[in-house]
């Protein structure tokens, strides 16, 4: 999902520059080049207008999560100025490209372009031949490039995901942008039963693909009928206040993807396990527990983390005010990412989206979105100031572009 910075604007009205993308995993580094041709610059901007693709990588983006409104903060009041916020936000379609498929046709493109129309102009009014000798081809390869490979996300490059109280789902769901995917804080751990209070998941389509199971068919659930996307699993108040162990919450993961629905699996220290040093073999056994549930659902298959981002977030942290420094967060987050690459992959390693969460807010999001493997927020307080909660989407987008 992508949230648009000032950097971003800029250089997507900027006719002289043509920003690429380059994947590194998910971590997406732009290159910049600049025009040399300055006196050209209608015409490279209607070049470029038709070289922009809207995002769709495979490979997921990174995240910016919103747990809005939980606990005593979440009342309907509080949710509709959140939703009015997020909807009047600058939020703008991250336009990025397609650089690895693209790129390579687009400077063959734009050389030819610039032979033709040194040929055509002298002799006659390009503008006549344009669309004949250039323009259509070109257009031709692009759509079926877009088609090939598909358009994700509605071309966002920075996820947005609101998490409201299940009671205030419907509500958000009804009322906020579609630029927005919305998320619940929990789910059972299978499809229906007797379970009084629990809410079960049904969920037919995810990202406009259709998912049948054996479950699914069995099952008549809850979360899908109210547009749910994302559910966020082992929140340290599901560990810690209501007592929910690993093993239960892998399973709750490997069920929702097994759905087709995407999991922020959450993972983080206690103060005194902090204080104790333990704080990588706390983080390792929580993600042991979720890559062994996932193993078993892809019995057949690597198993399949592209739904997945993890949620590091210290518990000591969380609505204390006492955010960690983003040392401490990325010594975390490169120790998560080091702990998949020697027990999933390498690729899973570095495509999994790891973020960070616990008082972050508009004043310390842009620090710790510097660090290489801070890959989004996973925001409680600040998520329901809409205004801020637009600083820190921005501050995931404008390091991205950076990057
Ligand atoms: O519940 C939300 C996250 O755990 C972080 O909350 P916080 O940003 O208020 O510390």
């Amino acid at each position: 999902m992508a949230a648009v910075s000032t950097s971003v604007a800029s250089q997507i009205t900027n006719p002289n520059s043509v920003v690429s993308t380059q994947f590194s995993g998910l971590r997406r580094s732009f290159l910049k080049l600049e025009s040399s041709v300055s006196t050209q610059s209608s015409f490279f901007q209607n070049v470029d207008s038709h070289l922009r693709l809207s995002s769709s990588s495979r490979r997921a983006p990174r995240g910016v999560v919103a747990m809005a409104a939980s606990g005593k903060n979440g009342t309907k009041e509080s949710i509709s100025k959140l939703v009015s916020d997020l909807n009047s936000a600058t939020l703008e379609a991250d336009v990025v490209y397609f650089n690895t498929l693209v790129f390579p046709f687009k400077l063959l493109y734009l050389e030819l372009s610039l032979v033709h129309y040194f040929i055509t102009s002298t002799c006659c009014s390009w503008f006549l031949f344009w669309p004949h000798y250039g323009y259509s081809p070109y257009m031709l390869v692009v759509w079926y490039l877009k088609r090939s490979v598909g358009v994700s996300n509605g071309g966002m490059a920075v996820y947005v995901v609101v998490a409201p109280p299940f009671v205030y789902i419907d509500q958000v769901k009804n009322s906020l942008t579609s630029r927005i995917e919305v998320s619940a804080q929990n789910c059972w751990i299978s499809k229906g039963g007797a379970f009084t209070g629990e809410i079960r998941l049904r969920f037919v389509t995810y990202k406009g693909t259709q998912y049948y199971s054996s479950l699914q068919l069995a099952s008549v659930e809850q979360l899908k009928d109210l547009g749910c996307q994302w559910v966020i699993l082992g929140h340290s108040e599901r560990r810690h206040v209501i007592g929910e162990k690993d093993e239960f919450i892998g399973k709750k993961a490997a069920y929702a993807l097994s759905q087709g629905v995407g999991v922020i699996a959450c993972i983080g220290e206690l103060l005194e396990e902090r204080e104790a040093g333990k704080t990588f073999d706390v983080c390792y056994q929580q993600m042991k527990a979720f890559a062994g549930k996932l193993s078993i659902i892809y019995v057949n298959a690597l198993p399949s983390w592209d739904n997945v981002v993890v949620a590091y977030e210290p518990v000591w942290a969380i609505g204390t005010g006492k955010v960690a420094s983003p040392e401490q967060a990325q010594e975390v987050h490169v120790a998560v990412r080091d702990w998949l690459k020697k027990n999933v992959s390498e690729e899973v390693a570095s495509k999994t989206r790891i973020i960070y969460g616990g008082s972050v807010n508009g004043g310390n999001c842009a620090e710790l979105a510097k660090k290489e493997d801070i890959d989004g927020f996973l925001v409680g307080g600040a998520s329901l100031k809409g205004p801020e909660f637009a600083t820190i989407i921005n501050s995931v987008t404008a390091k991205k572009v950076a990057a």
